[in-house]
């Protein structure tokens, strides 16, 4: 081979180099004839030398390849490894694992952010809150770390090394990045997998203790943990006696019903349709019963722009099996006849101009929504509806449903929420003001007189609490005193006529003065009472 371009360098004028024993080789002053050198290259002794080398080449490259695949298989051999995606909730147990190791804790990279959003929780990692206290009356904002992208971080687990990548990738312009840790862990075991996954949702329910955790559906139509809210306790919710419990109670033996479901072959799903007037308690309800029966909440908001009867068929079939959807304000997605299927809008259309002389009309709201009322009523009982989900819906309109909608199989039980009754105005009072335990004053105790309470009386810092503004100290009054003030406080309640938001919205003006609640109630209910668009509730009795 050598020869052969040996020959055809030297036909180049290029000699010089192929000279033995000339250790300073240098071109002639001659310009090399590439051209002449050409033909030498492919005759046929040249081809054959070409081929050898492919040949030898090839078999060196594949030798290459094997040995590496070899390696990595022998390594892959003693390895377990695991992607975990941000649209999964593995994800976020696994960052709140990492979050929790020692060796974490000392990682040299890590993208620093604050933590603006208390709900948004799940794609953070460690937080840092030693030495950050309350500095001049203001509590810091948290800073979390997260672990850098693209990034290999060792730790060990079980006494196995192993290795954390978080890989993030720009998915399209719009819909931002998407993230993934990758885990490999040197063990031959894969029982590691499972213990590492196990440890992870442990340490996940742990940090969810007495926290409800929020689903929402993103753009793409897949179900998105927008972080946690505490669990709001059934008590702090006051309805007329009976209500919390009739729904618990349905509720939970719904769900422990599923083999009596299965052999009737009925399908094991339940609805709970609350209608009434606005801030009733509707939605604190249903995020209580949720908090008390450890479901996740996840929010179909059917007025979301690009929503539309397929995409809601599939977020509704993608449910968990035990879950609570909720579906808000169910009348306003549904009431324009942008939403109703094309026949029943034209319908409709003919229905309204024949009566237009008598009683116009509702004027249809058009919301960015595109869900027709058959493709919800398919999707609420269709073959793909998710099964174990309790779905509950609220609206301020009851009688604007259609019959269709609120039909058993669909919404099984009807609750009506009516503005505050006094019993309901006495209860809020009480839970507002009510004595922690611990810090009841003694001295206080006293300030009852013969029975009723006295309102002029004051109790002896009430007004200098308002002056320094620290407006949640609480429990300076016993228990007898809140009571009694409670009862004259809803005595001056008319019945049925205020919602409990707004009685609350009154409290939260004398947060820590509640004799001066008492004296104020009557002026601020007139007022209320005068206003236009004091309250008037759309129902029919359920
Ligand atoms: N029955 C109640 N008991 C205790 N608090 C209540 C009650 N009703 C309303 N509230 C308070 O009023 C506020 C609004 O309540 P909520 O959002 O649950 O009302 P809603 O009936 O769902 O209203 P809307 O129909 O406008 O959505 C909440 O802060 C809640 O604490």
């Amino acid at each position: 081979m050598a020869s052969h371009i040996q020959k055809a360098f030297q036909t180049a004028n290029l000699s010089g180099f192929f000279s033995s024993g000339s250790t300073n080789a240098t071109l002639t002053s001659e310009s090399p004839n590439l051209f002449a050198m050409l033909p030498l290259l492919f005759t046929s002794s040249a081809i054959r030398d070409w081929a050898k080398l492919i040949v030898i080449g090839g078999i060196f490259e594949t030798c290459r390849r094997f040995a590496s695949n070899s390696y990595s298989d022998l390594l892959s051999s003693f390895r377990i490894e695991a992607v975990f995606d941000d649209d999964d909730p593995t994800y976020g147990w696994m960052l709140i694992w990492l979050s929790k190791q020692p060796s974490w804790r000392e990682i040299r990279a890590v993208e620093v952010v604050v933590d603006n959003n208390e709900l948004n929780d799940s794609h953070t990692i460690v937080l840092e809150e030693e030495g950050l206290s309350k500095y001049d009356g203001r509590i810091p904002r948290k800073v979390v770390y997260t672990p850098s992208p693209s990034r290999t971080y060792s730790m060990w687990y079980k006494q196995r090394y192993m290795t954390v990548t978080r890989i993030q990738e720009q998915t399209s312009r719009w819909s931002g990045k998407s993230n993934a840790l990758h885990i490999s862990i040197l063990s031959r075991n894969s029982h590691i997998l499972k213990d590492l996954i196990r440890d992870a949702r442990m340490e996940f329910l742990r940090s969810q203790d007495n926290r409800l955790s929020i689903y929402t559906s993103d753009s793409t139509n897949t179900w998105r943990r927008i972080g946690t809210r505490p669990k709001r306790s059934l008590e702090s919710i006051v309805l007329d006696p009976g209500m919390k419990e009739l729904l618990l109670e349905d509720a939970n033996d719904f769900l422990t019903s599923r083999e009596w479901y299965s052999e009737r072959g009925i399908p094991f799903r339940r609805g709970y349709l609350l209608y009434g007037a606005p801030g009733c308690g509707k939605t604190s309800l249903i995020h209580s019963i949720a908090g008390a029966l450890d479901l996740d909440v996840y929010i179909i908001s059917l007025s979301r722009t690009g929503l539309d009867d397929n995409s809601l068929d599939t977020l509704i079939t993608e449910l968990p099996e035990r879950c609570v959807a909720l579906m808000e304000d169910i009348d306003a997605a549904l009431s324009g006849a942008l939403n109703r299927d094309e026949h029943e809008q034209k319908k409709e259309a003919t229905d309204r101009s024949e009566q237009s002389t008598q009683k116009p009309g509702p004027t249809p709201i058009h919301t960015g929504s595109r869900v027709s009322l058959s493709g919800l009523l398919n999707c609420l009982d269709g073959i793909g509806a998710a099964e174990g989900r309790i779905l509950f819906a609220t609206t301020n309109k009851y009688t604007s449903l259609d019959s269709a909608l609120c039909r058993p199989g669909r919404m099984d039980l009807h609750i009506e929420f009516k503005l505050a009754s006094k019993y309901q105005a006495r209860e809020l009072f009480y839970h507002f003001y009510r004595p922690v335990k611990s810090a009841v004053n003694d001295s206080e105790k006293g300030s009852k007189v013969g029975g009723t309470v006295n309102t002029t009386e004051k109790a002896p810092s009430e007004n200098t609490v308002a002056v320094v503004g620290d407006v949640h100290q609480h429990a300076r009054f016993s228990e007898d005193v809140i009571k009694a003030l409670a009862s004259q406080f809803a005595d001056l309640i008319p019945e049925r006529q205020l919602s409990m938001a707004a009685i609350q919205g009154f409290l939260m003006t004398y947060k820590t003065r509640p004799y001066l609640a008492v004296e104020k109630v009557a002026g601020w209910v007139e007022e209320e009472m005068s206003k236009p668009h004091s309250p008037k509730v759309d129902v029919t009795s359920g």
